[in-house]
């Protein structure tokens, strides 16, 4: 029995905790306090189940909060009941049952779900996320079982505000909001959000876009250990041209055609501008949408701290690994003719990105850094002559048409096609970003490895199935001497005698977690091209490759949490340059005025999968 006693003193702790807890706002934390900042709650019995730690309720907390009858006995660690839901977890048969599993472990217990996540990584990331999320946003209806995250539908807009005010006091509610804040407003880091038009490699999956939202929030949290209370997921439900999903009886968004123009426009804007008044220190992650409006959406917004991932994120990882494979072959980005196949938001976003690197790193003018690129899509090679056909963000690769008229060309006169483009070009890069599964057959390996020692081949498409090679055939055709990294998680491959090549995951997950962090933490304006490409030249330096040649081009993906300390740094300390960051204790942080050291501070400020101390308020 609880006497009124223990009450009354949980509520004296509760009074003094309270001004911890506002000064904390100030005053950098270490790692430790931060989990034994109390969660303050006024919930009781049953209710309490909502913010749940199942058998791992301790004993006093069972007393204090009347948890006794609703509880087997025994009071079990975390690392007890994570060994029960991962022996649970195995016992699923497939990689869907699998995905099911881990989002109602992720609903019941929010804890357990990310301490078995952070336990697992490697094994179950494939699971949450790349491949495994696609198969649960195409059978999103046939698999639900409850509601997660935020649903903005087009024809509901008229509420939106209230919808999202809802969210905001949910959050509250919960009792785990930041341990460091006060203000209802500031309930909120990070809104990711989707309309679902270009899900991965899948296209358009409606409602079920809701799914990358929340595994691309969860990988904020075990990469970066952003509160993942604090993340607001969105669908923004504007129909869907899926007919498979029209068709399905139990589709459960919004059936009708997609919404477009400016009735879109004004949708998406609406949205925009509820988030920034509801949730003003937050940041914006786009994520998934149709390539038309990726652009224009990341140019409309850019004075707003956001970003798109399929863009920028993936740009970003690939010069990465471009930049640590080069190290390994000896040669300068310069030097590079760099062939993209797919030629969407993915590889438009590379060349970007790669673009901007021979612009800051070699002093190549735009004009000359867009020289190195030939894009093919699916009209065959992008050449000037395309005009109106060409998509804006295409405009600046498209190649000159003189330039093909004297090339040897094997294959129909109607276009001209990869494997002329490798056999007129001799690529020493080809990547991959087209959604077309095994499209780069023996035959164009074969050819692109007679020109060049170590070709670098990065098929990037997601998932599995779509990617553009296999490493291990890709490795086969050029006699191990290709460089090579894909998006989804693929095994070593055996190289010869006790040798295997680790193909490095060429995934945004290795960096938007981090630059997500970098711009919350800095309180970011905007999250500028200069803040990227520190992230970029903080991940490649930490390529295993720079000091094994035969090493992984990039760090493993299960290593993120500590790859994105030092990538968060290097955004922060770019931000504070620029004069982009708004936290004046972080920038004094940076300036070496604060308590704490840069990297050390941003461990602090990270997300633990704990059970951090219940406290009993009124
Ligand atoms: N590794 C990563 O981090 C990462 C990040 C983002 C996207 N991707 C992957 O890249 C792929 C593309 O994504 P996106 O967002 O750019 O999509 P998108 O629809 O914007 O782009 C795909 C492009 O490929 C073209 N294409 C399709 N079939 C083709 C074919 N047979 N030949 C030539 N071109 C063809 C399309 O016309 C389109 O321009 C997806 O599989 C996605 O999963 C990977
Ligand atoms: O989601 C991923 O695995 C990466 C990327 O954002 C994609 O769209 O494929
Ligand atoms: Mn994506």
């Amino acid at each position: 029995m609880i006497s009124t006693s223990s009450i009354a003193r949980t509520r004296v702790i509760a009074s003094t905790s309270r001004t911890q807890i506002r000064s904390l706002a100030s005053k950098p934390i270490t790692a430790n306090e931060k989990n034994l900042v109390p969660i303050r709650t006024n919930l009781r019995g049953s209710a309490l189940l909502n913010t749940p730690r199942g058998a791992g309720f301790s004993r006093e907390e069972r007393q204090i909060f009347g948890l006794e009858g609703f509880l087997p006995y025994d009071v079990h660690s975390l690392e007890k009941q994570a060994l029960r839901a991962y022996n649970q977890l195995l016992k699923q048969p497939s990689v869907i049952l699998k995905h099911a599993f881990l989002a109602s472990l992720r609903d019941q217990n929010q804890v357990l779900f990310y301490k078995i996540m952070q336990d697992h990584l490697k094994e179950l990331l494939g699971v949450l996320y790349t491949p495994g999320a696609a198969e649960a946003v195409a059978n999103y209806s046939n698999l639900f079982r409850r509601p997660v995250g935020c649903y903005i539908s087009f024809p509901n807009q008229d509420s939106m505000r209230a919808q999202l005010e809802g969210h905001l006091s949910d959050v509250n509610r919960t009792a785990d909001v930041a341990y460091d804040s006060n203000n209802p407003h500031d309930a909120i880091d990070l809104v990711v959000v989707t309309d679902a038009e270009a899900i991965l490699g899948i296209g358009d999956q409606g409602v079920g876009g809701i799914t990358i939202s929340t595994s691309k929030a969860a990988l904020y949290t075990l990469g970066a250990g952003i509160n993942p209370n604090r993340i607001l997921p969105v669908v923004l439900d504007c129909g869907t041209d899926n007919h498979g999903l029209f068709s399905d009886s139990l589709y459960m968004g919004w059936k009708r055609t997609r919404i477009r123009g400016k009735n879109y426009d004004k949708f998406v804007d609406r949205f925009i501008q509820n988030c920034r008044e509801l949730f003003p220190n937050a940041i914006i992650h786009f994520e998934d949408f149709g390539m038309a409006n990726a652009y224009r959406l990341m140019e409309k917004y850019k004075d707003i701290p956001m970003f798109n991932d399929d863009i920028q994120g993936t740009g970003a990882v690939a010069l990465a690994a471009l930049i640590a494979a080069i190290k390994v072959s000896g040669a300068r980005l310069s030097d590079q003719r760099i062939v993209i196949y797919g030629a969407g938001s993915a590889g438009m976003g590379i060349a970007d990105q790669i673009k901007d690197g021979l612009m800051i790193l070699e002093g190549l003018s735009e004009e000359e850094a867009s020289r190195r690129f030939w894009c093919v899509d699916r009209n065959g090679l992008l050449v000037e002559s395309m005009g109106n056909n060409l998509r804006h963000a295409q405009l600046p690769y498209a190649r000159p048409d003189e330039e093909i008229t004297h090339w040897e060309k094997t294959e129909d006169n109607e276009g001209t096609w990869l494997m002329d483009v490798v056999k007129n070009v001799k690529p020493t890069v080809l990547i991959g970003t087209s959604t077309h599964s095994r499209a780069f057959s023996e035959e164009l390996i074969r050819e692109m490895g007679k020109h060049v020692e170590r070709p670098i081949i990065f098929p990037m498409s997601n998932p599995t199935a779509l990617c553009e090679v296999d490493p291990a055939d890709a490795l086969a055709w050029t006699e191990n001497r290709a460089l090579v990294a894909t998006g989804s998680p693929f095994p070593p491959v055996q190289i010869g005698e006790g040798k295997s090549y680790t193909v490095a995951q060429t995934n945004n997950a290795l960096i938007y977690p981090a630059l997500g962090l970098g711009a919350i933490l800095a309180r970011s304006r905007t999250i500028s091209n200069s803040m990227l490409m520190a992230g970029v030249n903080s991940l490649a330096s930490l390529s295993p490759a720079l000091s094994n040649p035969e090493a992984s081009l990039l760090p493993d993906l299960a290593d993120v949490r500590n790859v994105s300390v030092d990538v968060a740094a290097a955004v922060v300390r770019q931000a504070v340059e620029d004069g982009n960051a708004q936290d004046e204790n972080t920038i004094k942080i940076v300036k070496g005025k604060g308590p704490l050291p840069l990297e050390e501070y941003i461990r602090s400020r990270m997300w633990d999968s704990v059970y951090r101390p219940l406290e009993l308020v009124d």
